[in-house]
C-alpha cells in the first residue's frame, strides 16, 4: 500500500536522505533503526511533508497517489495518522484525553453522542477505562498518556500510522504492555505500521520488515528473522551485536 523508491532529502547542499526504498503492506509491521544522526527523523519528516524530498516512485494506496516521476514538492501523507516520541508534548494539557481522541474525528459530521461512544470504544480498546475521557494529560501517568495517543490515532481508523520512537519515555513494564497493545491492535484493525525506534528488542519481536539507515542510506533491509540471522551489512552487524551485549535480544529470538 505505501511504497517509496530513491528518496532523496537534500537541506542547503547537504544530502540527509539518499536513495532510501521500502514497501509496505496493509498490517505489516516495518522497523527503522539505526544509530543517532542516521536520517531517522529526517525519513519522519519527509513523509509527514515538513522537509523537501524527492524520489522516483511514490505509491501511497489509501489515498491515490502514485507520482512515477521525481517529485521535488512536499509529500505528506493523508490517510495516515502519527504517535510521537512524548505523549505529554503530542497532546493539549488542557484538553480532557477524551476531547483530544474526539479531535481526531473532527469533521467527520458524529452526533455528540456517536463522537463519545466511539471515543470510549478506543479508550476501551488500549485498556483505558472510559473514566479516562474526562482526565487532563498532567492527571495520568506517561503509558496513560501513550495509550491515549495510541487511541487517537487509531480511532481514525487510518490505513497506515507512523510511529517516532512510540515507547522511549516510558517504563520497561508499561513499553512491554502498551508494544504488545500496538501490535494486537494492528492485526485487528489491519493498519500498516512504520516504526522508528532504537529499541532492537521490540523491532526482533514485533517487526515484520526491519530497514536500517547509516549516515542517510539504506544499510539493511530484510524481513525480521533473515535480519537477525544473517545482517546483510557489517553495520546492521554491529548494531545486532551491540543490543545482544545488552541483553535486548534477550528471549526475543
Ligand atoms: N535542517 C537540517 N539542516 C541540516 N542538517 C540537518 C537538518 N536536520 C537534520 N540534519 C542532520 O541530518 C542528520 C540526520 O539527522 P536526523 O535527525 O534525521 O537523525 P536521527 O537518525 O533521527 O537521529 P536521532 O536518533 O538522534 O534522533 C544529522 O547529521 C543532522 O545533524
Amino acid at each position: 500500500m505505501l511504497e517509496v523508491d530513491r528518496l532523496c532529502v537534500e537541506i542547503n547542499g547537504a544530502l540527509l536522505l539518499e536513495d532510501v526504498s521500502f514497501q509496505l503492506a496493509r498490517s505489516e509491521m516495518l522497523c527503522v533503526v539505526g544509530e543517532s544522526g542516521a536520517g531517522k527523523s529526517t525519513l519522519m519528516k519527509a513523509l509527514q511533508g515538513l522537509v523537501p524530498a524527492r524520489c522516483q516512485r511514490f505509491h501511497f494506496e489509501p489515498a491515490n497517489i502514485d507520482a512515477s516521476e521525481a517529485m521535488p514538492q512536499m509529500i505528506g501523507l493523508p490517510e495516515t495518522r502519527w504517535v510521537m516520541q512524548d505523549p505529554l508534548a503530542a497532546l493539549n494539557p488542557r484538553l480532557s484525553l477524551g476531547r483530544s481522541i474526539a479531535e481526531s474525528l473532527h469533521g467527520r459530521g458524529y452526533t455528540k453522542a456517536k463522537l463519545r461512544k466511539a471515543v470510549e470504544k478506543a479508550l476501551e480498546e488500549v485498556e483505558l477505562d472510559p473514566a479516562f475521557y474526562d482526565r487532563l494529560p498532567g492527571q495520568v501517568s506517561l503509558g496513560q498518556a501513550q495509550r491515549a495517543c495510541l487511541a487517537r490515532a487509531l480511532v481514525a481508523q487510518p490505513q497506515l500510522i507512523i510511529f517516532d520512537e512510540p515507547l522511549s519515555a516510558l517504563d520497561a513494564i508499561v513499553q512491554k504492555k502498551v508494544a504488545q497493545r500496538m501490535d494486537a491492535l494492528r492485526r485487528e484493525t489491519q493498519t500498516a505500521y512504520l516504526v522508528v525506534t532504537h529499541d532492537m528488542g521490540f523491532a526482533a519481536v514485533y517487526a515484520d520488515q526491519v530497514l536500517v539507515l547509516q549516515k542517510g542510506r539504506v544499510a539493511d533491509y530484510q524481513p525480521r528473522t533473515t535480519f537477525f540471522d544473517s545482517p546483510a551489512s557489517p553495520y546492521s552487524a554491529s548494531l545486532i551485536e551491540a543490543a545482544r551485549s545488552l541483553g535486548a535480544l534477550e528471549g526475543t529470538l
